[in-house]
């Protein structure tokens, strides 16, 4: 059998499994990469809300990068909820030295049940320190705001916008999510993709659940798994949102929790299997 690739994931803990490392690592493992973490905080957190944060010390989440960087050499790097802007710089550094392969920055600010996950300062310090060095960055479309300063995007055009205008800070693509557009035929989720090579819009029908929380980190931590398998980061983008879909599709009749459940990453290993007509990109000129 063939060593799996390693990926890294530096991010927070969510007690109810939905987001955080847990979402992480169950996708790493579903796409068959092993999957290493480096914990930056413990929410107290279920599918109703955040109850409490406790940060980890700077110095003991730079040991555990450290260490795993020494011994696993992950193939890729995907950065989620870090929380305070001490512990951006000193990722930030980890990166400029050049040790945080195909780094995937997902820029955790907000959580889905509307809690702030982030402190004051966090929102610069990634983008003037850690986003020059990051290799994808996949904000939703608050996110993506926050980071330029201005208000969400309203239209396709908006979010291709802001996907290009945060590419000046230096990463080498950037992936806005979450937009969504109405159509005669219902509500399409579109993602904007720019890179050295242009911009994809991928646009695919929303899928009706309560069961969507998670589907940020899910969604990074997929392309950094599919990035650490070699892909490139437009097929690590496409695959990442075949995964995604596949999650919210099969657990979209499932109850978890009382409040916004979980999506089904123990169900995702065999998405590969099943062609979806429904994910493909709408322009082409594919970063690489
Ligand atoms: N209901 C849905 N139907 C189809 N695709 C969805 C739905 N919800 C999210 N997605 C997709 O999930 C992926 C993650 O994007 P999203 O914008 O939800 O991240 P996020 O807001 O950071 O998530 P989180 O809730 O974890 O913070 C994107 O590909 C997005 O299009
Ligand atoms: C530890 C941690 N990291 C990230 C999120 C964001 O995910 P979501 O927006 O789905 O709540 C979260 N809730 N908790």
């Amino acid at each position: 059998m063939n060593t799996p690739p390693v990926a890294l994931t530096i991010a927070g803990s969510d007690s109810g499994g939905g987001a955080g490392i847990q979402a992480d690592l169950t996708t790493f493992a579903a796409l068959g990469v092993h999957g290493a973490s480096a914990v930056t905080a413990i929410t107290v957190q279920d599918t109703t809300g955040v109850h409490d944060i406790h940060p980890v010390p700077v110095g003991v989440v730079l040991a555990q990068i450290e260490c795993v960087l020494r011994d696993l050499a992950p193939a890729a790097v995907k950065v989620g909820m870090l929380g305070r802007p001490e512990l951006s710089e000193a990722v930030a550094r980890v990166a400029a030295a050049g040790r945080l392969p195909r780094l995937v920055v997902d820029p955790v600010l907000v959580s889905t049940s509307g809690h702030s996950l982030a402190a004051d300062g966090v929102v610069a310090t990634l983008r003037e320190q850690l986003l020059p060095h990051a290799h994808l960055v996949t904000p939703n479309t608050d996110e993506a705001a926050a980071l330029l300063g201005t208000v969400p995007a309203r239209s396709v055009d908006e979010q291709a916008d802001h996907a290009g205008a945060l590419l000046a800070f230096g990463s080498r693509a950037v992936v806005v999510t979450g937009g969504t557009v109405r159509t005669p035929d219902g509500t399409e989720r579109v993602d904007v993709l720019a890179g050295p090579a242009g911009t994809v819009v991928f646009r695919s029908p929303e899928i009706a659940t309560d069961n969507d929380h998670g589907t940020g980190c899910t969604f990074a931590s997929a392309a950094a798994a599919f990035l650490a398998r070699g892909h490139t980061t437009h097929d690590a983008v496409l695959s990442a949102r075949g995964l995604v879909r596949h999650a919210l599709r099969t657990s979209a009749p499932w109850r978890l929790g009382s409040g916004r459940g979980p999506v089904a990453h123990t169900r995702t290993t065999c998405f590969e299997a099943t062609p979806d007509p429904t994910n493909a990109p709408h322009s082409q000129g594919a970063p690489r």
